[in-house]
């Protein structure tokens, strides 16, 4: 009788979020943007709660993305060739993570604006303020980089 070691479902866990992560280039920007987030919460210094509703929004949209890829590739695995319903079923997904990325920027905006900008203006030459700077440029960066198209990547052949 083999003896599976109890750490084997994590093990299971972590390798498929890194298998997401290599393939999803969505999910890497989602990652990205939830660093940003997290730091710009850090900096500001917001109470326990908004930073509960930070990592509650961040999770939102990992999770979504992270079903979204394992309905793709299931659909993949069973309707290899075109169908309506592997189309739906596939964009039924997508909407979802359309959804909590919508909410998770609705939360990030009422959350993060007003005291960035209280922070900005009340003393814009400070080093807390260059921090803020430093860290929306970063954010923006990233994000055109990461929207930026790209050359279509060769396929494995078989
Ligand atoms: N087997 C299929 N049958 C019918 N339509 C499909 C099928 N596969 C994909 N589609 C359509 O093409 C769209 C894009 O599918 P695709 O698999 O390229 O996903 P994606 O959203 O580009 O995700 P990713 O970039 O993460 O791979 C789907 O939302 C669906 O409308």
């Amino acid at each position: 009788m083999s003896v599976v070691s109890p750490l084997h479902p994590f093990r299971c866990a972590l390798q498929g979020i890194e298998d997401a992560l290599s393939t999803q280039r969505h999910l890497r920007i989602h990652v990205v943007v939830a660093g940003f987030v997290a730091l710009f919460g850090l900096l500001l210094g917001l109470p326990h709660i908004d930073l509960v509703l930070l990592l509650m929004a961040i999770a939102l949209v990992i999770i979504t993305e992270l079903l979204n890829t394992a309905v793709e590739l299931t659909v993949d695995l069973v309707s290899p060739t075109l169908h309506p319903i592997a189309g739906r079923t596939k964009d039924i997904a997508a909407g979802a993570v359309l959804i909590a990325a919508l909410v998770a920027a609705a939360v990030g905006i009422i959350i993060l604006a007003p005291p960035l900008l209280r922070a900005l203006v009340a003393s814009p030459l400070s080093a807390k303020s260059a921090m803020l700077a430093a860290t929306a440029i970063g954010l923006a960066g990233s994000l055109v980089t990461a929207l930026l198209p790209r050359p279509p990547r060769r396929r494995a052949s078989s």
